[in-house]
């Protein structure tokens, strides 16, 4: 059994004398007061054993990382006729681009940059009674966590200054992949980029695309086949243009958000999750990825 402890104590201490942080975003104007001094990692392997350091407890605004809860649910509802609505194909463009959504006929490349995410909303609005409640119930139960909550302030100012993705919505509307109303599908996709935890939650919801579909108290949520699709279209999606650079460096499958999250796993071992504000050019937390890359380079572990 490895003990990661030190791995991580390490990767904070060498993060940390790093000057270069990136910049937060603050296209979203609530996430730019940000402190991008912040710096969080949680590690649980598949002995649900929990490693953690720097600010890993607290809770921040997880953003794009919502698009791979959206998708299980969407995926664990309708199954395969799903991508009839969506692609699997990586966009090699940033994850609020528009032109290949005008080319593609509304068929968005795939469910993790903003216009899949939408679609995958508007599915689950035809499915739900009440998807707001009803996603945020089925994220608290695979993490076990009822303390895990939208972020109004953060949803409502993205609702205010969300442009291009009234602009993606509308487009998909043209094409007739959108069933349900414009306003209906932002508002819930807004909400669900607003969800706020800390490192320490996001390891233990994504445990079930570790452990073959089954959360930490073995309820099944997904199957073996759905946890393998997700994964792939993690590790060729998850990082919008720069999903061949997190695959090079990194070696894992994952998710970022604006907030500074990401979140990596290697199946049957382990789930880990960096917190730090800044990004890069392309949206990617910048140390998260450094960190990333040192804990897989350190330990050998990689999908690779
Ligand atoms: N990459 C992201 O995290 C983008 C999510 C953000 N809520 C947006 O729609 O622009």
């Amino acid at each position: 059994m490895m003990d990661y402890q030190p791995i991580l104590n390490q990767i904070v201490e060498d993060v940390q004398a790093i000057a270069d942080r990136g910049k937060v975003a603050d296209y979203i104007p609530q996430l730019a007061s940000i402190d991008s001094n912040k710096f969080g990692v949680s590690l649980l392997d598949n002995n649900a054993k929990q490693f953690s350091a720097g600010d890993a407890e607290e809770a921040f605004s997880i953003q794009s990382v919502s698009k791979v809860l959206l998708l299980s649910m969407a995926f664990s509802i309708v199954g395969d006729d799903l991508w009839q609505r969506v692609d699997v194909e990586p966009s090699g463009d940033p994850f609020n681009h528009l032109s290949l959504l005008e080319m593609e006929n509304g068929i968005p490349r795939n469910p993790l940059i903003n216009a899949g995410a939408i679609v995958i909303c508007d599915v689950l609005l035809s499915h739900l009674k009440d998807p707001k409640s009803e996603f945020l119930e089925y994220v608290q139960g695979i993490a076990d966590d009822s303390s895990i909550a939208y972020d109004n302030a953060v949803a409502i100012s993205e609702k205010k200054t969300g442009f291009r993705n009234y602009a993606a919505a509308y487009l998909i509307k043209s094409f007739g992949n959108l069933e349900n109303e414009v306003e209906d599908v932002l508002d819930f996709y807004f909400y669900s980029c607003s969800i706020s935890m800390s490192c320490e939650q996001l390891v233990k919801l994504f445990y079930i695309f570790v452990n073959r579909g089954k959360c930490l108290k073995n309820k099944s949520y997904l199957s073996l086949s759905q946890v393998k699709r997700i994964n792939a279209i993690m590790l060729t999606c998850g990082f919008y243009d720069e999903a061949g650079e997190f695959a090079f460096e990194v070696g894992l499958p994952g998710k970022s958000g604006v907030g500074g999250g990401i979140v990596a796993l290697l199946p049957n071992q382990f789930c880990v999750a960096t917190w730090s504000p800044g990004l890069n050019e392309k949206g990617n937390s910048k140390l998260g990825m450094l960190a990333l890359e040192k804990l897989t380079t350190k330990t050998g572990q990689s999908i690779f």
